[in-house]
């Protein structure tokens, strides 16, 4: 299996791609790009990690060695948020970034999946699959935005309010990722939590990205945490590619009444999305905010798709 990091050099990008050459099986490939001139140093010193993953750093004017025979292409290339920024402010400089590595993947590997991190996910997710539809290429079960975060945050900050081990605690995360678009679903845990506490829980999800951009203070947004997510949504994307059945969250085009890419919970298989899986019984305020949110994850995605093509 070979796995592509476009964005590498960056905060997300080196974290992900340590979590990577330590983590995925055996005989696997990665290919480190990022126009910054310090990416074939990244993997070089990577490459001195004892395990069997072969790395390879590739840089600027080598996209095409880097894609060529990937399996999984993952893309935090991109601009980060500063205080008082929205992550839809990113998308002037990001919407090109994404547009430009979705036709070079169109062009050099077109089966591969694809995971986006760049923000604003809700959009840029949006512009790889117009790009993919425009070279012909596009398949829906294989074009991914990466929400794990946001099931993370909520595993995490579920578990720390109720003194309970994160790993035993497991949520849908729905929606989009941004603000309002994000809902994570805390009534189906079953948990002690009153009305009051599951909205000012549900917040601070919406808001973690916000909480890590402000405690930087202008050193950029969640990049360890980021690189950890993408790490498990690859390595769970990997087992499903090599035949196990492996279920996590995330955007996609996945047929939902709702809007044209949705996250929910999916059954991932050697072909990506081998099932789009129903998101259970939500509770009154639940359904509030999911109806709440849908303009603005609509609108989101109308944006990317107009930036294609205009
Ligand atoms: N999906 C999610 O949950 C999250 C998404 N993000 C997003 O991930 C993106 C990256 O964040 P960071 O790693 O913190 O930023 P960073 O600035 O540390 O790294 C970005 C990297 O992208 C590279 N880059 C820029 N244009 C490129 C291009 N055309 N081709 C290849 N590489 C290119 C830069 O050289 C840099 O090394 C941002 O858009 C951020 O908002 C961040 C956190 C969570
Ligand atoms: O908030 C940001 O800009 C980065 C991000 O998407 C997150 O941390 O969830």
């Amino acid at each position: 299996m070979k796995v592509a990091v476009l964005g590498a050099a960056g905060g997300i990008g080196q974290a992900l791609s340590l979590l990577l050459k330590t983590q995925l099986p055996a005989g696997s490939e990665l290919a480190l790009y990022d126009i910054a001139p310090v990416t074939p140093g990244v993997a070089k010193d990577l490459s001195h990690i004892p395990t069997a993953v072969a790395i390879d750093g590739f840089g600027k004017d080598d996209l095409h060695k880097a894609l060529e025979g990937a399996d999984i292409v993952l893309i935090p290339a991109g601009v980060p948020r500063k205080p008082g920024m929205d992550r839809a402010d990113l998308f002037n400089v990001n919407a090109g970034v994404v547009k430009h590595l979705a036709e070079q993947i169109a062009d050099v590997c077109p089966t591969a999946a694809v995971c986006i991190i760049t923000n604003p996910v809700n959009t840029t997710v949006a512009i790889a699959a117009e790009v993919f539809k425009a070279k012909g290429c596009y398949n829906k079960s294989k074009l991914f935005g990466v929400t794990t975060l946001d099931v993370i945050r909520a595993e995490t900050f579920i578990a720390e309010a109720k003194g309970l081990n994160p790993a035993d605690v497991n949520i849908n995360v729905i929606g989009g990722h941004s603000g309002v678009t994000i809902l994570p679903l805390i009534s189906q845990l079953g948990l002690d939590f009153t009305a009051e506490e599951i909205e000012a829980m549900t917040v601070r999800i919406q808001n973690a990205g916000t909480e890590v951009v402000e405690a930087k203070a202008g050193g950029g947004s969640a990049t360890l945490s980021m690189g950890q997510a993408a790490a498990r949504f690859c390595l769970s994307l990997v087992k499903a590619m090599n035949g196990e059945n492996v279920v996590e969250c995330a955007y996609v085009d996945g047929g939902s009444d709702h809007a044209e890419f949705f996250a929910q919970p999916l059954r991932l298989g050697t072909n990506g999305v081998e099932e789009v899986l129903g998101y259970g019984q939500i509770s009154a305020f639940e359904k509030d905010a999911l109806e709440g949110m849908l303009d603005t994850l609509k609108g989101d995605i109308a944006k990317g798709v107009e930036f294609v093509k205009s």
